[in-house]
């Protein structure tokens, strides 16, 4: 991909990943992502806003050919798919600066070891002038480190966000055009980066509020023309309350398990409460991830394994710890040959969430019609707490 216009003198530089199948070696990208940079030049001065991950330094290095000088690189986040290509720019351009947080900039040096005279550190509120145009630096931190800021162009009024509002989608298009697919990558990528910042993300939110923005070009995903739809969307997901929902994650390795939990599945929709289960064993995290955004109840399936949960019931539980959802409930429903510690564990290993634990069905072996009832009773316990909570 060639850099593009998106206005006169300010373009979109970067490189598009259709490929890329994984993130942070964790998360699942089914449609690829893209490293967005922007170049804005102004009538002295020319900022590079962001660069790429290195695995694709080459196409975005080739951008730079025959281009303007490089005078300010801003780095919104030291996190290498943004800034891992920096030590690259500044072999081309020694003189340019590194325009960061102070944060950001010991961040910067540890990670990428750029040379600390390289650097000039930017206040909260601070603007630099490029000339007829002005960035000024709003420190947004923990969106999704501790470093990170966003640039507001002021005469463009064009919110260069890096992740926030990032979504990972590889397009041709520089711009959404198809909300649902861009809602639900936004939303895959809010669960898994910035759903355990939740509260700061929300303050974060309300700083960007007086600014009147026309566009927002994130660093991930495509630009948004109606900046309004994705942060509304942020703010029901950091601030909206949970929905009538319960998200399932199980695993059953002789699907006793399984039949308990496919009868809670039908006992809770006959209850009027919404279900997701997800087969540990199949499931894709980031859809893990999207239904813990919203789910009011969180229910883990597991048989009893060498005295404790099945593992992948466990990494279900210490991904939900992680991310900090805002689930009000939590249960446990599993099967067992003789005895064991599931429960007992699973439980310690939730600490963050802070959830109401409802009654746990364990059976032996596989469930039988007291299991059957038992597994009704959680599902109307369920419905009565989403009521009582005004969820249903
Ligand atoms: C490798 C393995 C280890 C097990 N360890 C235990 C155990 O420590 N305690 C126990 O009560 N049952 C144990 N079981 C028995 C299972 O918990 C039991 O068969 C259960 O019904 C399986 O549920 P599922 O059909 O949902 O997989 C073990 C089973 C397997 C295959």
């Amino acid at each position: 991909m060639q850099k593009r216009k998106i206005t006169e003198g300010i373009h979109w530089m970067g490189a598009v990943d259709w490929d890329r199948r994984l993130f942070d070696s964790l998360i699942p990208l089914p449609d690829g992502t893209s490293y967005n940079a922007y170049l804005i030049e102004g009538s002295e001065k020319t900022a590079l806003l962001d660069t790429v991950d290195p695995l694709m330094a080459d196409v975005f290095l080739g951008q730079l050919d025959g281009g303007p000088k490089i005078d300010l690189i801003v780095s919104h986040h030291a996190e290498q798919d943004h800034s891992g290509t920096i030590p690259h720019v500044l072999e081309r351009f020694p003189e340019a600066k590194v325009v960061c947080t102070p944060k950001a900039k010991g961040m910067l040096i540890d990670l990428l070891r750029i040379r600390e005279d390289a650097f000039l550190t930017v206040a909260d509120g601070e603007t630099l002038s490029l000339g007829d145009r002005t960035l000024k630096f709003l420190h947004t931190p923990w969106v999704h480190w501790p470093e990170t800021m966003v640039s507001y162009l002021e005469e463009e009024r064009i919110l260069f966000s890096c992740d926030f509002f990032g979504s990972h989608i590889a397009a041709s298009d520089l711009y959404v055009t198809d909300k649902g697919r861009v809602y639900e990558a936004a939303k895959r990528y809010f669960a898994e980066i910035m759903m355990p910042f939740r509260n700061v993300i929300e303050k974060n939110l309300e700083k960007l509020q007086p600014y009147d923005i026309r566009m927002i070009a994130p660093s991930h995903g495509q630009i948004y023309r109606e900046p309004s739809w994705i942060m509304d969307a942020y703010l029901d997901w950091v601030q909206g309350a949970p929905k009538n929902l319960v998200v399932l994650p199980f695993v059953s390795m002789h699907d006793s398990t399984r039949r308990m939990v496919d009868h809670l599945v039908s006992a809770l929709a006959a209850n009027g409460v919404s279900v997701e289960p997800f087969n540990l064993t199949v499931t894709d995290t980031g859809k893990l991830a999207i239904v813990l955004v919203d789910a009011a109840t969180i229910v883990i399936g597991t048989p009893t394994l060498l005295a404790g949960p099945h593992p992948l019931a466990a990494y279900a539980a210490f991904l939900a710890n992680a991310l900090r959802p805002k689930a009000k409930f939590l249960s446990i429903v599993g099967s067992y040959g003789w005895g064991g510690k599931t429960v007992e564990t699973l439980a310690g290993m939730i600490p963050n969430l802070k959830v109401e634990v409802l009654n746990p069905v364990l059976c032996k072996g596989l469930p039988g019609e007291e299991d059957f009832r038992a597994l009704n009773d959680l599902a109307a316990t369920i419905a009565a707490k989403h009521k009582e909570h005004g969820f249903l």
